[in-house]
């Protein structure tokens, strides 16, 4: 199934510029793509969500946001407090698979980490990629902090028999510290898992046309949406890195 889970070591990482990255490449490589944002928070009902974001960076995609909450939390909490049915796992593995009978490429975004609950059972996006056999990749920063995160959220997706596709790091400084140096090598370790790419920091305030032109040098090659599940359990290390 085309379905590719983009999920984080945390909010704030790249989650959307990754998710944009690899949909502007899917597109240069000719393929249709839908983005899937399984809940939206601290957004409000006029505002642009993270789906139309990549839109605006990427392309034409497919967007969809099964639900939205206006306080900037968690999706169950932000459904909790507003009084409103949250977001499923099982909804969002429908949501996805049906898209995916659709286009050539699926993007499920998350909401901030795995772990992150969308609704009062504690289900999260980890249980929507399970529901999908999906693989999932993980975003991650650059710089101290980053490899404990990295690392607990690699072992998560592990103990759960899940496929975890690489790494990619949201936001690469244009003078990258010691720390962030090592983490090109120390990463992928950590992980157990490639590292797929990095987006340069400032890339999500580049004219669309820029980020489009741009956005597949940032990537593996096995990002640009040909890639099947077999394909994906490769785990060598991409010659770019
Ligand atoms: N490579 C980048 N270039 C420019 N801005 C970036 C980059 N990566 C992240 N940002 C900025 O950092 C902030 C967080 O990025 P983003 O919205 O992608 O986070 P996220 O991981 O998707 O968070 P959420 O959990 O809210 O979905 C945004 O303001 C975004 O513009
Ligand atoms: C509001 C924010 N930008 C995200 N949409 C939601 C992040 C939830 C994080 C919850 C947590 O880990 O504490
Ligand atoms: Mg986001």
């Amino acid at each position: 199934m085309p379905v590719l889970v983009i999920t984080g070591t945390g909010t704030e990482v790249g989650k959307t510029v990754v998710t944009a990255a690899v949909a502007a490449t899917a597109l240069a490589a000719g393929r249709s793509v839908a983005v899937l944002k399984a809940a939206q928070t601290g957004v409000g009902p006029a505002e642009p969500g993270d789906a139309a974001e990549v839109a605006r960076l990427a392309g034409p995609v497919t967007t969809a946001e099964l639900a939205r909450y206006p306080e900037p939390l968690a999706p169950a909490t932000a459904a909790r407090r507003a009084g409103r049915a949250p977001v499923h796992p099982h909804e969002v593995a429908e949501a996805a698979a049906k898209l995916a009978t659709e286009h050539d490429l699926v993007l499920v975004e998350g909401a901030g980490g795995l772990l992150v609950r969308f609704d009062a059972a504690g289900g999260t996006l980890a249980d929507a990629a399970r529901l999908l056999s999906a693989p999932v990749l993980v975003v991650a920063p650059a710089g101290l902090g980053t490899l404990n995160t990295t690392e607990l959220t690699a072992r998560e997706l592990r103990s759960r028999g899940l496929d975890l596709a690489g790494i990619v790091i949201g936001s690469w400084p244009a003078a990258p510290d010691l720390a962030a140096r090592c983490n090109l090598a120390d990463l992928p370790d950590v992980a157990g898992a490639p590292l797929l790419g990095s987006v340069p920091a400032g890339s999500g305030a580049l004219a669309p046309a820029a980020f489009r032109e741009a956005a597949p040098h940032w990537l593996a090659p096995r990002l640009d949406g040909s890639w099947d599940a077999e394909a994906f359990r490769v785990r060598e290390a991409p010659g770019a890195f």
